[in-house]
């Protein structure tokens, strides 16, 4: 099995990074794809084929992943369109925003339409440690296992209906961003407190674990806080000075604010 990575950017760049983590294939089954070749050099360097021709990468690659901006979405399949056999080979569209009905529109094909799944991951990907969102066309659903074990091997997956894809861009692809403001946050709380800022970045990361561990064997998080919070202690001041700041009422937004 041989993949193409269209593409080398943060997500491009992050997926070939997992991939070359996990046992899936050989370096050399991997081709890299992008313009420019700087962004190449260190995929060449661990052994996978590089090269700044989509048509070569498209042409040789089983799975054949779009990890470019939307609106170079379609400049790519038009130009990878003439390479590609419907027969054999599956489309992954990384980029966000574009629907199945689009791409299948792009690459229709004397009335045929390839395999496609839609694949939205989160950068954690390059440490195999992805939340990722799958939509498959027809096609795609009706042998889903090559895709589905690229990306449970690379993290955690989830196979949605098309219609909320988005929502699962927002939570995972845009969430990591997210919850990594939440780090840097409470690292500067930390060095106003008195740490030294490694120091504190490390505390929340370990404070951060613990919590994932917690509800990693199935417990509720409002739960686990009635634990914390001591009758008069110090958390209960702390998470209502949160709360009077607005703290749930801004996540919440925030997440929705992905999708205005
Ligand atoms: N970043 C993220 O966390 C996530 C991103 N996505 C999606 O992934 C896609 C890529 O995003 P991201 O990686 O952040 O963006 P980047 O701008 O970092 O990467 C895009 C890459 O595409 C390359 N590129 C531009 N034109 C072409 C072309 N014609 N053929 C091949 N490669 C080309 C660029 O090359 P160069 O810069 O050398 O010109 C660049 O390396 C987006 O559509 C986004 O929606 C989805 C989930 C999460
Ligand atoms: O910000 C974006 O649009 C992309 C999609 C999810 C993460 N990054």
């Amino acid at each position: 099995m041989k993949i193409a990575v269209i593409g080398a950017g943060e997500m491009g760049g992050a997926f070939a990074t997992g991939l070359l983590k996990t046992d899936l294939f050989k370096p050399e089954d991997i081709t890299v794809a992008n313009p420019h070749e700087g962004k190449l050099k260190p995929f060449a360097e661990q052994g996978t084929s590089v090269t700044t021709d989509n048509k070569v990468a498209a042409a040789v690659a089983d799975i054949v992943v779009l990890a470019v901006k939307p609106k170079v979405v379609k400049g790519v399949i038009d130009e990878i369109k003439e390479e590609l056999d419907y027969s054999k080979q599956t489309i992954v569209n990384m980029a966000a925003s574009i629907k199945l009905d689009q791409l299948e529109a792009w690459l229709i094909s004397g009335g045929d339409v390839p395999a496609i799944c839609q694949a939205i991951p989160n950068i954690g990907i390059a440490h195999r440690q992805s939340m990722t969102f799958l939509s498959p066309n027809d096609k795609a659903a009706a042998s889903p296992k090559p895709v589905l074990d690229i990306f449970n091997a690379l993290g955690k997956t989830m196979v949605v209906d098309e219609d909320l894809l988005g929502a699962g861009t927002a939570m995972a692809g845009c969430g990591i961003a997210y919850v990594l403001r939440f780090i840097r946050a409470a690292s500067e709380a930390g060095v106003e407190l008195g740490f030294k800022a490694d120091d504190a970045k490390n505390i929340i990361l370990q404070t951060i674990k613990g919590a994932g561990s917690l509800l990693a064997e199935g417990c509720h998080p409002e739960a686990e806080i009635d634990k914390v919070t001591t009758p008069g202690g110090m958390t209960i001041k702390g998470l209502n000075t949160l709360e009077a700041n607005g703290f749930t009422h801004a996540v919440i937004e925030g997440f929705k604010g992905s999708l205005k």
